[in-house]
């Protein structure tokens, strides 16, 4: 495999995008096919890369790839040479670090303990300082990825089990975090101490082993016939090996952060998060939006994918007809290369069309999750009106997306974020709607079953409708916003 340090099939870097995915299996006889299969059901949340790392009699095994997991684990073969009970595996997109096969997760390395891989979904906010103390100190990093400075963490903790040398890594370590790790003595799962990213703990049937799984999303413990037994808590380590799940909590303060965004937009709609099912949640936020900025039209239109639900809430709560007046192509995937300028600029309709049948003549509502640099929107705008809509109202299922996010979500720069620098009459403009209006910020809340934002305590994360960061933004360079990370360091 070829290495490459920057994607040349990320041709449409628009939208915030899915962050990674992370599972793994503790005693199954089928650990790496289960743990393909669950990489399948977490798709959503990173196509960049992929690998898994299996520990059995034969040690450690690993396969890993850039490109969709169907591509690197489809084979039989690949998954024969990846003997044993155990295996953990990631699903990247990258946030800290180029796209290349040196920053595919999971991470292995031997230490003095023995073999250990680390499988990380977020961002660590402080991993260009620790990284520049620890190469300072000697170690050598082989990646570019933030998620690398945990590999090094725990080979120099002085302490003597692998337990207390990832507690030590932990305490170093500012940002989010879920991990799955494997040793040769068990499997790990950790939230950081603010549970903004997700991780969910299952359990396999007898034919199965009875073994434990960890995953990002419930949707992977569906696929592999899984129950879902209980969410990881924020600052919780869940330790799996052969007498069971043990609970360890090593963080005093813990405070939900948990990532709103994953309500509206990252998880996938079949998943239950925090014991609601992401579905529902979606559809009472249109719902919300319906009575918070309701207006007069004929059909309520949904932009595939992620807008379908809150369209269908929206429809529902205001009694006007739902139609599928945007059709959207599946085949047009991150490979597609656009040949030329010219191509390039029909953008999004290589992705949706008009169907011109459900709205011709008709006023239409637009609901979509969300409008990042505005591109899908605009262009979208301008497709139902060349398709004869004879109103575009456009309403959003969030709240305007004014700044980035440094907990693990690939975002552009907040200067080219629309909401950042202009106010929702001059986006409306801009995209060329008849009206445009976002839920606001209490009515997400509400639809999530809160009276409101507590601002003391508000239980999420939302910085990037907000600008409440919670976690320190420590490598966060002085007059660029983004540059949080290892940015800097790509290519290196
Ligand atoms: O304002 P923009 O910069 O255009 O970004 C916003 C759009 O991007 C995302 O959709 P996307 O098409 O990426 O994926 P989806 O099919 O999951 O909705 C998001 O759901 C919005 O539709
Ligand atoms: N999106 C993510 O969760 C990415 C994990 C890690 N920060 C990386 O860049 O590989
Ligand atoms: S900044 Fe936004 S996308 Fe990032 S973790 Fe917070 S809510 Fe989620
Ligand atoms: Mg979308």
């Amino acid at each position: 495999m070829t290495e490459i340090t920057t994607n040349p099939f990320d041709t449409e870097d628009d939208a915030f995008h899915e962050e990674c995915g992370v599972f793994g299996v503790w005693n199954a006889p089928d650990a790496a096919a289960l743990t393909a299969l669950g990489l399948h059901a977490l798709q959503h949340r990173g196509q960049e890369a992929s690998g898994i790392v299996s520990h059995g009699e034969k040690g450690f095994r690993s396969h890993k790839g850039l490109g969709l997991v169907g591509d690197i684990f489809g084979d039989a073969r690949v998954i024969a040479s990846l003997p044993g009970r155990a295996a953990v595996g990631h699903n990247r997109y990258a946030t800290a670090g180029e796209t290349a096969l040196r920053n595919v997760q999971p991470l292995y390395a031997d230490f003095a303990f023995g073999g250990l891989a680390v499988a990380h979904n977020g961002n660590l906010t402080n991993a260009l300082a620790l990284r520049r103390q620890l190469v300072r100190r000697g170690c050598l990093f082989q990646s570019s990825t933030d998620s690398e400075v945990f590999v090094h963490l725990i080979a120099i903790s002085l302490y003597a089990t692998v337990q207390d040398r990832l507690i030590d890594a932990l305490k170093q370590v500012d940002g989010a975090y879920s991990l799955v790790a494997l040793h040769d003595g068990a499997m790990m799962g950790v939230r950081d101490p603010n549970g903004v990213r997700p991780l969910v703990l299952g359990r396999l049937g007898a034919d199965q082993n009875n073994a434990w799984v960890l995953a990002s999303e419930t949707c992977a413990l569906d696929i592999v016939g899984a129950e879902f037994v209980r969410d990881v808590e924020p600052g919780e380590i869940v330790v799996i090996d052969d007498t069971g799940v043990r609970s360890v909590k090593p963080f005093a303060n813990t405070a939900n952060r948990f990532c709103i965004f994953e309500y509206i937009y990252f998880a996938r709609p079949d998943s239950v998060v925090e014991g609601t099912p992401v579905y529902e949640s979606r559809k009472r936020i249109g719902a919300e939006l319906a009575r918070e900025s309701g207006v007069e039209a004929d059909v309520i239109v949904p932009v595939p994918d992620s807008g379908v639900p809150a369209a269908m809430g929206y429809a529902q709560e205001a009694g006007i007809p739902f139609e599928l007046g945007i059709i959207r192509n599946h085949y047009v995937g991150r490979t597609f290369i656009e040949p030329t300028d010219n191509i390039r600029h029909l953008g999004v309709k290589l992705k949706h069309s008009a169907n011109r049948a459900a709205i011709e003549g008709k006023r239409i509502i637009l609901v979509d999750d969300s409008i990042v640099r505005g591109t899908t929107s605009k262009k979208i705008v301008e497709m139902m009106r060349q398709a004869g809509a004879a109103e575009v109202h456009m309403r959003i299922s969030s709240p305007p997306t004014t700044h980035s996010c440094f907990y693990g979500i690939d975002t552009p720069e907040r200067d080219k974020l629309l909401a950042s620098n202009h106010s929702v009459e001059e986006m409306a403009r801009i995209i060329g709607a008849d009206s445009l209006a976002f839920i606001s910020l209490d009515g997400l809340y509400r639809a999530l079953g809160r009276k409101g934002r507590d601002a003391k305590d508000p239980g999420y994360c939302d910085a990037c409708f907000t600008g409440d960061y919670a976690i320190p933004l420590t490598d966060l360079v002085g007059h660029k916003e983004r540059e949080p990370a290892l940015l800097a360091l790509n290519g290196v």
